[in-house]
């Protein structure tokens, strides 16, 4: 916690410029000389801390511009990058991501606390805000610091594990929810179950979740009464009566057996990391001379906390180091009467923290990824680094040569000692070119990339775009540019079959330009080399290629540790069971090791390598077929070695037990209608759109229409746009990146439309661009009016028409089905064509008006700003009705 705190510190002295010390010291001054412009000031000051960090990404990103100019202007040459820079650059960015860990703790705390669905939403959400990381490092891969990429490719795995992270979050929360429900329903929802609930997560989970325990039991009560306490109600009631006692004592029991088993159940999980508990023991220890969470920058009096958006008094109090009856005080000069445990709104707090020159911040929630909740991933010192293979991902328009690519290369019998020998068909292979390996996912295409990388696997490091120099740029060429950019994976491009006699290379370089790939003599960061899969023209250069891009982007991984990998392709063997083929990412998979995968959990029995080879252990980058699953994993899962095979069980368990529950609750995807509102809790800083459209011209118009909508809140990011119909590639890549779809005079494919409905991805149609814009220009605004649909109520038949002076013509009619009433819309049809919409004028029933007529009954009709009614003309009677967000 101390390490955190001093974590936080460091970082804040960091981004904190002279300048904005400056404004900070203004609004100290305006705080002791204007109490009641305080909150006003207090905002202003947020704001200062946003924009600086906004700002400090900004420079970050510069920074990272700075590299990529270098090492642009050199070419491949890797001297030309200042290394020292990069240093710097690295460090910062591990800050960052250092930032959400912290913020995980101190989830649990909000949620806890809060225990509504606010705190659901916020976590969901949080994903956009990994997205949107992940989309501007993507979208600026060139430009990127590699270690920085290597600290986000992480992070943005994790990121990308979420949507089984956010279910995972999500179940902490729903089982908390049901913890306070079921509280409730026991008539002890005290604040001692939610400081015990509080306790567990904000100090960091499982690891110190004994201790509050205690500590919080103790604030509250002596220890020895806390255990009797802490028995349901109903068995201390019945104590004084006959037999009551023996009841009692039976409940007791059974509870502390069960708190037992809890706390087994939780040293267990965490039995694996028993040195990173000492180390969180000794901080611990360091942690009561803490006396409050208050972060202050150096040589400033105002210091800043972050809190949920309720907060206990005395928890503030705490947080403030300040005495609870300071608060409590407070609150009763302003005639409110407020006891200890008494909830403050965010609001509130802000009011009271500003008494102590504190400004609160809202707590972000930050998701936790399977490895990191289970405390599977290790962080590892740059010495432990060693350079790994890259892993390639060949993408491209149907027919251009993917398979025979992989094919020629694999069988360019470049691990020389093997010769002949390609048995094996995994999914992924390595080859060996001048010592070195290079591993190629052998799944080729965008739609399987973009599979993984929705299934939280970002495996791929480098991606192959392969066009074929007859054929030029087509619409799955632009698909894949979109997800390989998407991901933010560097695109090396292969202009192939330039053996064939229509080729002309020089239109594909051209045509590409267009989505920004433009090799280095043009002035690009793109690698282009031209090929020939069939006759096997230039694949050595192809391979050079992909050596050096892995060189810049100096992929790393510690060997030594406890081994990670992903499941690239997964089936059940009738002979073997459960068969993965994977790809190790971290550490050495040797037999034995123990680890789980997801839902599934085994001990590696039998391991093969790409040319069907028995071998022992896997380094990383080396993709090995394994057997020795209990159930099949699924591809994209995790694999992570474990201490033990009870450990390995116990995780799957609970992983299982909270996917259950979380998918009860499963996380919307973005829509327009959810836009406004994730606007206005500032989750959301970007609209991502994928265009589809009946011509390039309307892609183009509507892209430029929606980029104009750009404000200073959310900015339109059209990640993809293309002609044709909705696809389910394009559905896939709006799950994984968060965006909708405008589908504009094209409708969706059956299976596209199928996945949309599945995964929740929303598919707007328009057939006017104006439309279009319009909507999302109101939904960025926070005002999308409301959707109708027509509710049908009746048919009515004119018989008569009777005039009436001073009123118009009433049709004499008889409602021959359903009903018409007072408020019904109503159009007229005339020999089947509708002559008139709009409004009912009167309904009347032996001149009387009435409000509803029904079917078989005689009405007089008055239809509004209508008076063409003539007998034989049908009245349908109908009403708009609202339809629920
Ligand atoms: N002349 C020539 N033909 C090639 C070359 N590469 C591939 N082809 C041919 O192009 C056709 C398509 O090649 P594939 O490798 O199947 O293309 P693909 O992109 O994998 O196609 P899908 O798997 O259908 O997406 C085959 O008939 C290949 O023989 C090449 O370099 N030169």
């Amino acid at each position: 916690m101390e390490k955190k705190q001093n974590n936080n510190l460091d970082n804040n002295k960091n981004k904190f410029d002279k300048n904005e010390n400056k404004k900070k010291m203004e609004m100290k001054v305006n705080l002791s000389s204007q109490n009641n412009n305080k909150r006003n000031e207090i905002n202003k000051d947020k704001q200062n801390y946003q924009n600086r960090d906004s700002r400090d990404n900004r420079e970050n990103r510069t920074r990272n511009f700075q590299n990529r100019d270098n090492r642009n202007r050199e070419g491949f040459k890797r001297d030309g990058r200042d290394n020292s820079f990069r240093k710097d650059n690295r460090s910062f960015n591990r800050e960052g991501n250092n930032q959400p860990r912290d913020n995980r703790d101190n989830r649990g705390f909000q949620n806890r606390d809060n225990r509504d669905s606010r705190d659901n939403r916020e976590n969901g959400t949080r994903n956009f805000q990994n997205r949107d990381n992940r989309n501007r490092e993507g979208f600026k891969r060139d430009g990127r610091d590699n270690s920085f990429r290597k600290d986000n490719r992480s992070f943005n795995r994790e990121g990308n594990n979420q949507p089984r992270d956010n279910r995972d979050n999500r179940g902490f929360q729903n089982r908390d929810n049901r913890d306070s429900r079921d509280n409730r329903e026991n008539g002890t929802r005290n604040f001692r179950d939610r400081q015990d609930n509080r306790g567990f997560s904000d100090r960091g989970g499982f690891n110190r979740d004994r201790d509050d325990f205690r500590r919080d039991n103790k604030n509250f009560s002596s220890g020895k009464k806390d255990a009797q306490s802490e028995i349901p109600a109903a068995s201390v009631t019945e104590k004084g009566k006959a037999g009551g006692k023996g009841k009692g004592k039976f409940e007791k029991k059974k509870y502390e057996k069960n708190r037992r088993d809890r706390e087994q159940h939780e040293k267990e999980l965490r039995s694996d990391f028993r040195k990173d508990d000492k180390k969180k023991k000794k901080n611990k220890k360091h942690e009561k001379a803490v006396k409050d969470e208050i972060v202050r920058i150096e040589g400033e009096s105002i210091g800043m906390i972050t809190i949920g958006d309720e907060i206990v008094i005395k928890d503030l109090a705490e947080k403030l180091g300040i005495n609870v009856s300071d608060i409590i005080k407070k609150f009763f000069m302003e005639g409110k009467l407020l006891t200890a445990n008494a909830i403050l709104s965010f609001e509130e707090a802000e009011e009271v923290a500003l008494d102590y020159e504190v400004i609160v911040e809202k707590e972000i929630v930050e998701e936790i990824s399977y490895g990191e909740k289970y405390h599977l991933e290790q962080e590892d010192r740059e010495a432990e680094l060693v350079t790994r293979a890259p892993v390639i991902t060949i993408m491209g328009h149907v027919d251009h040569g993917k398979t025979s690519l992989l094919d020629a290369l694999r069988h360019t019998n470049i691990m020389g000692d093997e010769a002949g020998g390609i048995t094996q068909k995994i999914g992924a292979y390595q080859v060996n070119w001048k010592g070195q390996r290079i591993t190629f996912i052998d799944t080729p295409g965008h739609e399987a990339f973009t599979e993984m990388r929705a299934r939280g696997a970002n495996i791929t490091d480098i991606s192959i775009l392969i066009v074929a120099a007859d054929d030029g740029v087509k619409p799955q060429t632009v698909e894949a540019i979109s997800h390989a950019k998407e991901a933010g994976v560097p695109i090396i491009v292969a202009i192939n079959k330039i053996d064939k006699p229509g080729a002309d290379p020089m239109k594909v370089r051209t045509e590409l330009t267009e989505y920004g790939l433009m090799s280095p003599e043009w002035g690009g960061t793109t690698e282009f080399v031209e090929i020939s899969a069939k006759k096997k023209i230039n694949l050595e250069e192809l391979l050079e290629t992909i050596l050096i891009t892995a060189e810049l982007e100096e992929l790393k991984a510690n060997p030594n540790k406890r081994p990670k990998a992903v499941v690239v392709e997964s089936r059940l063997d009738p002979k073997m069971g459960a068969v993965a083929d994977v790809l190790v990412q971290e550490g050495t998979l040797k037999i034995g090791d123990v680890f789980v995968a997801g839902e599934s959990h085994g001990r590696v029995r039998s391991m093969l390598d790409d040319r069907g080879k028995k071998i022992n252990k896997a380094i990383v980058s080396q993709p090995v077929e394994i057997t020795g699953f209990n159930v099949v994993p699924n591809a994209g899962d995790i694999l992570y070695g474990v201490e033990s095979d009870k450990q390995a069980k116990k995780i799957v368990e609970d992983f299982i037990r909270e996917k259950k529950v979380n998918e009860q609750n499963k996380k919307k995807h973005i829509s327009l209608e959810s836009l406004s509102q994730e606007l206005e809790e500032q989750e959301l800083k970007e609209l991502k759109c994928i265009i589809r459209a009946d011509s390039r011209g309307s892609v183009e118009a509507l892209r430029e229409s929606l980029e104009k909508l750009n404000t200073e809140k959310v900015v339109v990011n059209v990640i993809q746009g293309s002609a044709g119909a909705v696809t389910e590639g394009d559905v896939k890549l709006a799950e994984a990146s968060n965006a909708i779809i405008i589908a504009f005079n094209v409708r969706p494919t059956t299976p596209a439309r199928i996945i949309a409905e599945k995964t929740g991805v929303e598919i707007r149609n328009y057939n006017v661009i104006y439309h279009a814009t319009e909507e999302i220009e109101k939904a960025m605004k926070g005002m999308l009016d409301p959707e109708f649909k027509e509710v049908y109520f009746g048919r009515i038949e004119v018989k008569q028409v009777f005039k009436v002076s001073n009123v118009g013509n009433i049709a004499g009619a008889v409602v021959v089905d359903g009903k018409v009433t007072k408020d019904s819309k109503i159009r007229v049809i005339r020999d089947g064509i509708i002559i008139f919409d709009g409004e009912l004028g009167s309904l009347k029933r032996f001149k009387d008006d009435v409000k509803e007529v029904v079917m078989g009954q005689e009405c007089g009709i008055g239809i509004q700003d209508f008076n063409d009614i003539k007998a034989g003309d049908i009245i349908e009677s109908y009403i708009m009705e609202e339809i629920p967000r």
